[in-house]
């Protein structure tokens, strides 16, 4: 119902329009007349007459008649929204559109109901929230140094080796110039800055949208995808603690990961334990820095630091070297080492996650994982015919002398059913069911045996500083010559390839010893999931491995126990 009031009069005589008023909204009864006597309401220019009302909507709720007797013996034109604060008092907040109470254009109203306003109008809020919020904000370039400062031609080494002039101590809350302080005193402005800076979709896609552009990106480097780190974790797994990448590209939308198995950025021992001179295996794209004035906490977040990070966040992590990140400079003396154990990991999700035993997927994973952390023996004291055992793979460090910390890393591919998807692949299990093996059901759906392309996995090596275009190489964990041949083809330096034995061949010919070695393994499964776990055995898998090596050429031999004709 409007409630624009009539005019009043200045020594608040209310008038026979306002007692109508009055009466009506009080009054019980539902069937009352036209007002009489009524003057017209403020700015109404229609007297009462054939178009005036002729009744006024029967009110639900009960009225105060005391408000409304506050209302007429108060202020003047007064609608109910500004009712709140239409009679200034000190203190209060003045109507709207009036002028402040101090004014001398008006009067004092003497014996005027006091009506204060408990909450101010919303935009007086918003003022005195902002000035609140510009008080406690701390300017972004003040959260952590900017990255913009020159970095030191040298680049650190990792937390406890790291030199003053090779790495920079980092708070991660405020400039030098202030006390330290915890990064969660003041969480509003970092999350405001770290939520403007997160790049929540396709780096590339982001920085220029549609397929044209990422085709013109790729002319520019050539044939060859460009790939990203966009972020970078610490995770602890039954294998030890690994550092999982995620990546962007400009061949697909898939968010490749790499799973870095570097145990000197972590550990002091470990570092001690390996050859001087060891390279960590570091992100480039990720070290670098990626805009003007970005600051170390948005680094740290991404995960572009050395070291360990500690809660509080202070004195442990530096900010690496954007130009050679992770090199011992000091160090110019080639000192032997291990290669790189490297493994292009295709996702399968039925392998993986559910555990199934069509295939050998998940236990791939871990034991790729299992593998590149073990300690290994140094390429002249090497020993082909020992296996390490599982109690070298629980330990932290070398378990003797002529080992040294292993170091690689597992590229997961993002190409699920050797890259037809997991929806043809599912509908190729069911062809499967018929009878017909994994290339053929691949085959009877339209697609290739094996669709994976290698050239992102590639540039992801290369970005870890392990294509070997500086020297090293790396060794391949793989039975697929097409993995061999993709990443050669990339400009990899594959220099050496390490087969990949399925675990129940290894614990039935003895290559593990006996059972009593799967028993240790299943003993030491610390892990969720396929990871830490055992192996996978079954028919559904025989078939899977033989039609691999039959049909795919994959180099491994099957046992004569697992051979079809012997069965
Ligand atoms: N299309 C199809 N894909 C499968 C099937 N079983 C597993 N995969 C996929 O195969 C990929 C693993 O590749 P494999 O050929 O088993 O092994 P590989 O990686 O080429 O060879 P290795 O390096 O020796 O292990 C994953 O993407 C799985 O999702 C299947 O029956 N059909």
């Amino acid at each position: 119902m409007p409630m624009v009031m009539s005019s009043r009069s200045a020594h608040h005589q209310p008038s026979q329009g306002d007692l109508d008023l009055l009466a009506l909204l009080t009054s019980d009864s539902s069937s009352m007349g036209p007002l009489s006597g009524s003057t017209p309401a403020h700015g109404d220019t229609h007297p009462h007459g054939p178009k005036a009302k002729k009744q006024l909507p029967r009110r639900e709720n009960p009225v105060d008649a005391l408000l409304i007797s506050a209302v007429l013996a108060g202020s003047g034109p007064v609608t109910r929204h500004h009712l709140g604060h239409g009679v200034a008092r000190p203190g209060a907040y003045a109507s709207c559109d009036e002028p402040p109470a101090s004014s001398p254009s008006r009067d004092p109203i003497p014996n005027k109901v006091v009506m204060r306003s408990l909450q101010a109008p919303r935009s007086e809020r918003l003022r005195v929230q902002q000035e609140a919020g510009a008080q406690h904000h701390v300017p972004l370039e003040k959260l952590g140094q900017s990255s913009t400062s020159p970095e030191p031609a040298t680049s650190p080494s990792g937390m406890e080796a790291r030199s003053p002039k090779t790495a920079r101590s980092m708070s991660l809350s405020f400039g030098k110039d202030r006390p330290k302080r915890r990064m969660s005193i003041d969480p509003a402005p970092v999350s405001q800055m770290l939520q403007a800076a997160s790049p929540n979709v396709n780096f590339f896609a982001h920085a220029q949208p549609g397929a044209a552009s990422q085709t013109a990106l790729r002319r520019q480097t050539g044939s060859r995808p460009l790939v990203r780190c966009m972020a970078r974790t610490r995770i602890p797994t039954p294998h030890g603690e690994l550092f999982l990448h995620l990546y962007h590209n400009t061949a697909d939308n898939k968010e490749h990961l790499a799973i870095v198995i570097d145990p000197i950025q972590l550990s002091s021992e470990d570092r001690a334990a390996s050859p001087k001179g060891r390279r960590e295996i570091r992100s480039r794209t990720l070290n670098e820095q990626w805009r003007e004035g970005e600051t170390d906490m948005e680094r740290v977040v991404r995960g572009a630091y050395v070291g360990r990070l500690l809660p509080g966040g202070e004195g442990q992590a530096s900010v690496p070297s954007t130009d050679r990140p992770g090199r011992i400079e000091e160090e110019t003396e080639a000192v032997e080492d291990i290669l790189p154990l490297v493994r292009i990991h295709s996702e399968c999700f039925t392998g993986e996650t559910i555990g199934s035993m069509r295939c050998d997927c998940g236990e791939q994973l871990d034991e790729a994982m299992r593998l590149i952390a073990q300690p290994q023996p140094l390429p002249s004291h090497s020993r082909q015919d020992i296996l390490p055992t599982p109690a070298d793979s629980r330990a932290a460090s070398p378990s003797s002398s002529a080992t040294v910390p292993g170091r690689g890393v597992v590229i997961y591919m993002r190409q699920e059913g050797r890259g037809i998807g997991l929806l043809e692949k599912i509908r190729a299990y069911n062809l499967q069911d018929l009878g017909h093996d994994t290339v053929t059901a691949n085959l009877m759906l339209g697609h290739g045996a094996d669709e994976r392309k290698y050239d992102v996995a590639a540039e992801i090596l290369r970005d870890l500083g392990l294509a070997g275009e500086e020297g090293e190489g790396i060794r391949l964990l793989t039975n697929n010559p097409d993995k061999v041949g993709g990443l050669a083809k990339e400009g990899v330096q594959v220099r050496e390839r390490v087969g990949m034995v399925p675990r129940d061949w290894k614990c039935r010919d003895g290559g593990l010893g006996d059972e009593q070695d799967y028993a240790d393994w299943r003993e030491r499964r610390a892990g969720v999931g396929l990871i830490g776990a055992g192996k996978a055995s079954g028919v559904e898998l025989e078939k899977y491995l033989r039609t691999k090596v039959e049909r795919m050429g994959h180099m491994i031999d099957i046992p004569d126990e697992h051979r079809a004709d012997k069965q």
